[in-house]
């Protein structure tokens, strides 16, 4: 499974990393850091649902997806667009991402910055929030029960929020005893790559009156249609990444996604 590779890779990378900086070295550092931003008080000062815009130049199922790629361009136009927040994939071997992109859009936009990697280790934690990363996605299906609320603790004492990410009610079991803020439903199956927005109405469903976080549906949305439809079963915000970077305007695919299409 596509997972368990890009865990194996990333176990190494972070090993490697590891000999280069020392969590030492980037505690002191945070002292001088503006406190991080959150994605909740953004979307609780929302009328509409909210749109976490992704800047994302490839992945492992399509290859590169946007070649005429500039992340702090695309930054700016989701500021000015309306986007809630912006999320920002990291990893460069299946990803074609940077941690040079998050730093170089964190000095244009002050929306909170969601750090999309694969955080499976506490020095990644600091690494992100010395990156200028407001939140870090935790993926349930990647961590044991041990872990995840050990980064999910220590970004909370940095002052970051979390996405934990779910795709499965199995996956909601484990991490429904968490203080959770943002729970994330992925609609990709890291299988087989097929999205599908059912698993959120699905799963939506089984969770909603039980815990009282924001609740955001992530991959295989398309269109203003899918994120009324999501929308309609009180979804709070959509994660959007290869729609918009398809498309050569992106403004007014932003637009058409928040419904806000012919107001401005
Ligand atoms: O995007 C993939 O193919 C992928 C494969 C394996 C693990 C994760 C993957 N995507 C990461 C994401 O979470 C998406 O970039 C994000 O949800 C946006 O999805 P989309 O709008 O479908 O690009």
């Amino acid at each position: 499974m596509i997972l368990d590779r890009i865990l194996t890779e990333k176990k190494q990378e972070v090993k490697l990393a590891k000999t280069l900086k020392s969590m030492t070295e980037m505690k002191q550092s945070l002292a001088a850091l503006p406190p991080a931003r959150s994605l909740v008080k953004a979307l609780d000062n929302r009328p509409a649902i909210g749109l976490i815009a992704e800047i994302k130049k490839g992945s492992p199922s399509k290859g590169i997806i946007r070649a005429d790629f500039d992340p702090v361009e695309i930054a700016k136009v989701y500021t000015a667009s309306g986007a809630a927040a912006i999320s920002i994939l990291t990893d460069e071997k299946f990803f074609f991402g940077s941690s040079a992109y998050l730093q170089a859009v964190r000095k244009v936009t002050d929306l909170p910055l969601l750090r999309k990697d694969f955080i499976i280790d506490p020095w990644q934690v600091y690494e992100s929030r010395c990156l200028g990363a407001d939140l870090i996605l935790l993926i349930a299906a990647a961590l044991d029960d041990k872990m995840l609320p050990e980064l999910f603790d220590l970004a909370t004492e940095l002052g970051m929020e979390c996405l934990v990410e779910i795709h499965s009610e199995e996956e909601y079991e484990r991490v429904k005893g968490l203080p959770l803020h943002l729970l994330g439903i992925n609609n990709r199956d890291l299988q087989t790559f097929q999205t599908d927005l059912n698993t959120t109405v699905n799963l939506c469903g089984k969770i909603r009156d039980s815990k009282g976080c924001k609740i955001v549906s992530e991959s295989g949305i398309k269109n203003g249609n899918d994120v009324k439809f999501l929308k309609s079963h009180g979804v709070d915000a959509v994660l959007v990444g290869e729609s918009l970077m398809r498309e050569k305007d992106i403004r007014q695919k932003v637009l058409e996604l928040l419904g806000w299409e012919g107001v401005a």
